[in-house]
């Protein structure tokens, strides 16, 4: 059982996401979890309704009993949010930051006091416990405050510790990928749909093949190129699909889909490392 009080400061997609696998794993008691957003008292409403979590609106929280502060803004708000946080931090409470490119350098010195900063990057998967969920720690963070944050995202998913300079290309790879298979299979349900199948049969066959590959893969007892040349039989039917996706540049639409994430995750990061900054919107 996870032992500390959590609070979500944010709402949306990836905070309900977190919510909903922490729920799931039942290591959290739910009086233990806490969210509050900026301006949306229905969306704090519907989360109540929907997992029994504590909602307060944003002016009437109070952090004293507060052991973990998960961000879950957009980028756009964190200065915002920083600054109002500043006052009511107390030296017990550590920060965890699931903003795509913002530093932990960035929180620590926005917020001052050797504030303890942990960066998190889960994906949506989390919604169903299988996240891969990276997580670097800032300078002040304690090994307790790291295992224990260990401990409570893995009821999300897989986590990864890394270095803090590699969170811009595993958010390339696993906090956008999600985006990608699920583009994967919009596609696929449509080629099923154009030759005749029922729609949702055609989905189901997608996401059962990207389940039993990942699968075969997560099983490790060979690669993905061992794996693939097994599937594929000379002059057979995989070698002109597989031919067909390097003619249009399959390989380098997957390896540019992740650099431009990765990318765009840099830029964020150098955006809010200058000094003054103005707001980027993201969308
Ligand atoms: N979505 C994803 O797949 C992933 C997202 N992330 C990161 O998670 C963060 C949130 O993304 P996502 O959930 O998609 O965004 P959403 O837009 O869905 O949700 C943002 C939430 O933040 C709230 N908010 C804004 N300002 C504040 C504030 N000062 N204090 C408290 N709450 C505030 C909003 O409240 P209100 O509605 O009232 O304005 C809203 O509930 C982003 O920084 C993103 O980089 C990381 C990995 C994956
Ligand atoms: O698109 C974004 O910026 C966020 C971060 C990773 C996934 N969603």
């Amino acid at each position: 059982m996870f032992n500390g009080n959590i609070v979500f400061f944010g709402a949306g997609s990836m905070a309900e996401a977190m919510i909903a696998g922490m729920v799931a794993s039942g290591t959290i008691p739910l009086e233990q979890i806490q969210v509050t957003n900026k301006s949306n008292p229905e969306r704090l409403n519907a989360l109540k309704e929907k997992y029994n979590i504590q909602i307060t609106p944003r002016e009437a929280l109070e952090l004293q009993s507060a052991d973990l502060l998960i961000l879950a803004m957009k980028p756009k708000d964190i200065e915002d949010a920083l600054d109002r946080l500043k006052d009511q931090l107390m030296p017990h409470h550590v920060v965890i930051s699931l903003l795509a490119g913002i530093s932990t350098a960035f929180i620590e010195k926005r917020l001052g006091n050797h504030t303890r900063v942990i960066r998190v990057m889960p994906n949506t998967s989390s919604t169903i416990g299988e996240s891969a969920t990276a997580m670097a720690t800032g300078q002040f963070v304690s090994n307790e405050d790291k295992q224990k944050v260990e401990e409570l995202l893995k009821a999300c998913g897989a986590v990864y510790i890394l270095e803090e300079e590699h969170i811009d290309i595993f958010t390339g790879i696993a906090g956008s990928g999600p985006a990608y298979f699920y583009y994967l299979i919009e596609h696929i349900e449509k080629v099923g749909e154009a030759a005749g199948l029922d729609k949702q049969l055609a989905r189901q066959m997608g996401a059962q093949t990207i389940l039993g590959a990942a699968k075969m893969i997560m099983k490790n007892d060979a690669t993905p190129t061992e794996l693939r040349e097994k599937v594929t039989s000379p002059n057979g039917t995989t070698a002109k699909g597989l031919e067909a996706l390097a003619a249009y540049g399959g390989g380098k639409a997957i390896r540019e889909a992740v650099l431009s994430a990765t990318r765009r995750s840099k830029e964020m990061s150098l955006h809010y490392a200058r000094p003054k900054t103005k707001t980027v919107d993201q969308d």
